[in-house]
């Protein structure tokens, strides 16, 4: 219970959660016809279901990847029984043991599907939030089709609750469509970088089909058809899919608007555009070729470019394949195959299901008190549009330390409301003494585009960096829901904007105003 809101703040961080606590709280909540706290929110109504259809939305109301209000709510995880790959992209190098890293591809310990399934058991024992089980590499789940598929088996027999998803690069697609179908999996990622094979080609220099090695432009076109029919195939069979492509600056980056193109036709239902990590210490062609990712404002504006042809997912974490927990915490180390054989399993789906209803009911009162804030706004006249970073450990609120933040949330506010448009990697600034100054500063690059920076507390030195940055520290709503705050907060700075208390300016990319704020006060 947080003190100083008296709200009971679930899923966010660590720890095992004290099960028999929640079914008594679930208890006093069953059949309350009663209002949540905001006075709108009714039992058994779906949070943030919006225009979507009821069918989809049962889909993707948990699956904290395809629903972005989920994610701060729901956790997922990923197992690593698929080590090979039958293609060859310049941005994977898929290096095992390397526990403090997280980027796609990256495991600390490959599988086997029997302790994957135990692995499965004990996380949702631990964690009963997490909703989703991915098999996402650490190589292509289809290029590794018995463990995949003997994985889910196991899975879907024991632990009947959790949705099964897969992440490939689509070569080997179209064989297992049918199998894909028969285990349930209504979630698919195909990675898709291009649909035009030249591009392919600069791209990818192997395909390894039917037993022989294709390069070139031939690989790059046996890969864009194999991937686009089996994104077809998928979609008349009423699996949702979602389209990852990786952004890389000056080889596709203009050419994916086109791909977006392609794959809503093809009834993809989500397009993840997501940023190239490249580091020479990598290993891969792109990383020793300095081939550079792009910055977070040309990610957000070729997703903005391409938002009005489709739905845009814009929280990917882009995980490690062994990945446990919430989307930007990282659990897996908890979970090692040393621990989950101690450990004593107790899947319980009653107890699940209580401690998801206790989640629902905190959707339900996060969107109703936003709502509520949203109708204060309408009166209000403006053009302002600004961007704001808040820290959260989870479950929608403002719950992190500024000094404890491994990452941002950014939020873009408007005079329609708060709208999640991205998160920011930041290295952890509150390390102690000697480096703190440094990592402050990667912290203000990384949200210097931002009017202000929403956190559950700050330190004095910090707070007076981020003013002279021109980054207002906002710690007035430690606890309280992020889009609500963020919305009050809007609403007095437009007042202050519209009596010339203070003046609003854009913050460029690179621009830091230094002392607007301070100037303000
Ligand atoms: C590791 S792959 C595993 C699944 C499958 N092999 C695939 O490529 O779709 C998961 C996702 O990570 C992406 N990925 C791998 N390395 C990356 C990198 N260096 N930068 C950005 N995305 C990367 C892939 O493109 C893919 O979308
Ligand atoms: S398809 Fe996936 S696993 Fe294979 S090389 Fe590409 S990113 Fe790596
Ligand atoms: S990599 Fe992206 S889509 Fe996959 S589990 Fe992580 S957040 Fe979800």
């Amino acid at each position: 219970m947080d003190a100083a809101t008296g709200r009971e703040e679930l899923g966010g961080g660590g720890g095992p959660v004290n099960l028999d606590a929640v079914m008594q709280q679930v208890a006093e909540h069953k059949g309350c016809g009663t209002q949540g706290g905001s006075g709108k929110a009714s039992c058994g109504s779906g949070a943030g279901q919006g225009d979507l259809p009821t069918d989809i939305w049962e889909k993707v109301k948990n699956h904290p990847c395809y629903s972005e209000e989920a994610h701060h709510h729901y956790a997922r995880m990923h197992v690593a029984v698929a080590p090979a790959c039958n293609i060859q992209c310049n941005y994977c190098n898929r290096k095992y043991d390397c526990a403090n890293e997280s980027r796609p591809g990256v495991v600390s310990e490959k599988l086997t599907p029997e302790q994957a399934a135990k692995k499965v058991l004990a996380v949702a024992s631990t964690i009963p939030q997490m909703t989703v089980l991915g098999i996402a590499g650490p190589g292509d789940p289809l290029a590794n089709p018995e463990k995949t598929f003997k994985t889910f088996e196991l899975i879907a027999k024991s632990a009947p609750d959790i949705k099964l998803c897969l992440s490939t690069n689509g070569l080997a697609l179209p064989d297992h469509v049918d199998t894909i179908a028969g285990f349930n999996v209504d979630h698919v990622t195909i990675t898709i970088n291009m649909v035009d094979p030249e591009i392919g080609a600069k791209i990818y220099p192997w395909v390894y089909w039917k037993h022989k090695r294709y390069t070139g432009v031939e690989a790059a076109k046996l890969l864009t058809d194999r991937q686009l029919q089996g994104l077809e195939m998928l979609t008349e069979r009423g699996i949702l899919c979602k389209v990852n492509s990786v952004m890389i600056p000056g080889v596709n980056d203009q050419h994916l608007v086109e791909v977006n193109k392609a794959v809503k036709s093809r009834g993809a239902f989500l397009h993840n555009i997501m940023p190239l990590i490249s580091a020479p210490e990598h290993g891969t062609v792109f990383g020793l070729t300095g081939q550079r990712g792009p910055s977070a404002q040309e990610l957000k504006a070729l997703q903005d470019s391409c938002e009005g042809e489709m739905n845009m997912m814009r929280h990917c974490r882009q995980c490690r394949a062994d990945a446990v927990g919430l989307l930007g915490e990282d659990r897996s180390a908890e979970f090692t195959t040393d621990k989950i054989m101690e450990m004593e399993v107790n899947y319980d789906l009653e107890s699940r299901k209580a401690y998801q209803e206790m989640v629902e009911k905190e959707r339900q009162d996060k969107v109703a008190a936003k709502q509520e804030e949203l109708e204060t706004l309408a009166g209000i006249a403006s053009d302002i549009k600004l961007l704001v970073a808040v820290a959260t450990k989870g479950s929608g609120l403002i719950n992190e330390h500024f000094g404890h933040a491994k990452e941002f949330q950014v939020y873009e506010l408007s005079t329609s409301g708060a709208k999640f448009v991205g998160h920011r990697r930041v290295d952890l600034y509150c390390q102690g003494g000697y480096g703190d100054e440094d990592s402050l500063e990667t912290v203000i690059r990384a949200i210097n585009d931002c009017h202000a920076v929403f956190v559950a507390k700050i330190g004095g030195c910090p707070k007076n960096d981020l003013l002279t940055a021109g980054i207002d520290p906002v710690d007035q709503f430690a606890h309280e829901f992020i889009e609500k705050s963020a919305i009050t907060w809007f609403k007095t700075y437009l007042e202050k904007v519209n009596t010339g208390e203070i003046e609003h300016y854009e913050r460029g990319d690179a621009e830091i105003r230094q002392g607007a704020l301070i100037a303000a006060q």
